[in-house]
């Protein structure tokens, strides 16, 4: 365990026990700024987060128990980093209304905290208005529970954004599918594809296409560590950062 300093952030970790809670609590555990207050997993009992003092709590488990997760902590009056996937529109407006009852605290939702991953989806944004064909593929480890990825999901409607921005309808495509799925799933006009296989953690291409020329945004995640330095840097601002960011790109500048 690291030395802490007097006025470290305590922080507790939901899912403490995941493939990303495991590499979290080390992250949190080495750095000089924070304290592992609390390391909280399913069937204990939340309010070990409440009786340890955290004052952040970073949660990485899964989209069915999220939002109670969240809705506990907002109610609580604790800060809260968030890299569990399944965030909807729907969801962020729930959050959105929780924290509009808690002023001063904050909550920082990811779909991806890796920083090579967050450059792509800005690079991807900014490449989508000048292609006519526009497409994502994410790659990842077989026990990943949801598909397409938060990753993608959000990609797709970056793309989706600065396409109507920028007056570009559906990308082109006479296909006639011979069996559902082969051209993968819609998110509003975009196609996302999802690949699962062993020997994989995080990847996706982001493939652009116009008269003669694509081009391929390409990010590889090959070990869970690429998502640290985004998690550490969420947990640092999250306090002075009053209601919902979804994202990491405006911490990064
Ligand atoms: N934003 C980002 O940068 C990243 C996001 N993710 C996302 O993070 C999430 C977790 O991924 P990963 O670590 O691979 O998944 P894991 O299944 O390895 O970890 C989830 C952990 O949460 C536990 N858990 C389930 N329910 C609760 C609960 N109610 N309270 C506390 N703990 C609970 C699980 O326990 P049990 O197994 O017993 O159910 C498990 O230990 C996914 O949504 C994934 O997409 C992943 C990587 C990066
Ligand atoms: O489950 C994972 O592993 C990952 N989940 C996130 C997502 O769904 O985008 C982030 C990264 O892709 C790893």
């Amino acid at each position: 365990m690291s030395e802490v300093a007097p006025d470290a952030i305590r922080v507790g970790v939901l899912g403490a026990r995941g493939r990303m809670g495991t590499e979290v609590c080390k992250a949190v555990d080495a750095a000089p700024d924070m304290e592992l207050v609390a390391m909280v997993e399913v069937g204990d009992w939340l309010f070990n987060m409440s009786d340890a003092g955290a004052e952040v709590v970073i949660d990485f488990t899964r989209p069915e128990v999220v939002m109670d997760n969240l809705h506990w902590c907002i109610d609580q009056g604790i800060h809260t980093v968030v890299g569990t996937t399944g965030f909807t529109p729907e969801r962020i407006k729930r959050v959105e209304h929780w924290l509009s009852a808690k002023p001063g605290l904050g909550s920082i939702i990811a779909p991806n905290f890796g920083i090579g991953a967050v450059l792509m989806m800005r690079f991807a944004q900014a490449a989508a208005k000048h292609f006519e064909s526009a497409e994502v593929v994410e790659f990842h480890h077989p026990n990943k529970v949801d598909a397409p990825s938060g990753t993608a999901t959000r990609t797709a409607e970056l793309i989706a954004a600065a396409r109507k921005e920028a007056g570009l309808g559906a990308s082109p495509d006479a296909t006639t599918q011979a069996l559902d799925g082969a051209r993968g799933a819609d998110v509003e006009g975009v196609k996302v594809h999802a690949v699962r296989s062993a020997g994989m953690i995080a990847h996706q291409e982001v493939i652009l296409g116009g008269a003669g020329e694509t081009l391929t945004l390409r990010h590889d995640s090959v070990d869970r560590a690429s998502f640290m330095p985004g998690v550490l840097l969420a947990t640092r601002a999250v306090r002075s950062k009053p209601g919902l960011t979804v994202g990491i790109d405006s911490l990064l500048d």
